[in-house]
């Protein structure tokens, strides 16, 4: 089948509305990457159109970000049915139900003084605190990269496997090891509204990866930007063309 959204072409399958679950990445996905993690903006006519999708796929939608749910409800409030942040750490299966966390090892925290004394010396870097791990962001600062790198990196050493760094967009993340997009995946397709239909996971990033393989092997479909969509923005319009076929 070929879907064709403002001139462009689409040859992959995805399963039928009413047979599959739509799991989707924020940053870089569903959203426009921007200088700051806060700076991001919902584009307009996003909100409605999940909304539709939504309900055109039986409530089977959800968005799997790094970022803590809070940050997710604080630009899409009750759009998503589920959502699961921290890459798959946290996770609320429904709409005012209890945030469930894996039990996970706590950031050591000389790490945490280490990092925020480096941003210091580096102008224009930041750390963003997760409540399993930390980002050292340095969009603003890119030639601050591989001391950052390198200040991680010997955390890792001392881990002991325990956490793991991730190459981010312009950001280093210090992980826990073992939770990833793709256990969320997983973990959200077990139960009501997903079971028994097909993930679709759409997302842009490395940490996306694991949940594209996941959904691949789960029989749905697995899609990246810029790999399947060219940007953001034309992701959003393939979604909104799904939506527009159903009137
Ligand atoms: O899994 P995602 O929903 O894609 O979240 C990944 C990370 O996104 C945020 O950082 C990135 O996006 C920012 C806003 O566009 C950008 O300024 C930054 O450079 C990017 O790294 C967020 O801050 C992280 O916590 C998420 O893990």
């Amino acid at each position: 089948m070929v879907r064709t959204v403002s001139d462009t072409e689409y040859r992959f399958q995805i399963p039928a509305l009413d047979q599959a679950a739509f799991l989707f990445d924020f940053d870089g996905t569903l959203v426009d990457i921007a200088p700051t993690p806060e700076a991001v903006v919902m584009p307009d006519g996003l909100a409605e159109t999940l909304r539709q999708l939504r309900v055109l796929c039986g409530d089977a939608l959800a968005v799997i970000s790094g970022r803590p749910i809070d940050q997710i409800d604080h630009f899409l409030g009750d759009i998503p049915f589920a959502v699961a942040g921290e890459h798959g750490i946290a996770i609320r299966h429904r709409p005012g139900g209890p945030i469930e966390r894996a039990a996970l090892p706590k950031v050591p925290q000389h790490w945490l003084e280490e990092a925020r004394a480096l941003v210091e010396t580096w102008p224009g870097t930041r750390l963003e605190h997760k409540q399993a791990g930390f980002v050292l962001h340095y969009r603003a600062t890119p030639e601050a990269g591989p001391a950052l790198k390198a200040a991680a990196e010997a955390w890792m050493r001392e881990a002991e496997g325990a956490f793991h760094l991730q190459a981010a967009k312009m950001a280093w993340e210090v992980r826990p090891t073992g939770i990833d997009k793709g256990y969320a995946v997983s973990l959200l397709m077990e139960a009501a509204p997903f079971a028994g239909r097909k993930p679709v996971f759409v997302g842009d990033d490395v940490t996306d990866e694991d949940g594209i393989t996941a959904a691949k092997r789960m029989g749905g479909a697995g899609l990246r930007i810029p790999t399947d969509f060219p940007t953001p923005a034309a992701f959003r319009a393939w979604v909104a063309s799904l939506v527009e076929s159903e009137r």
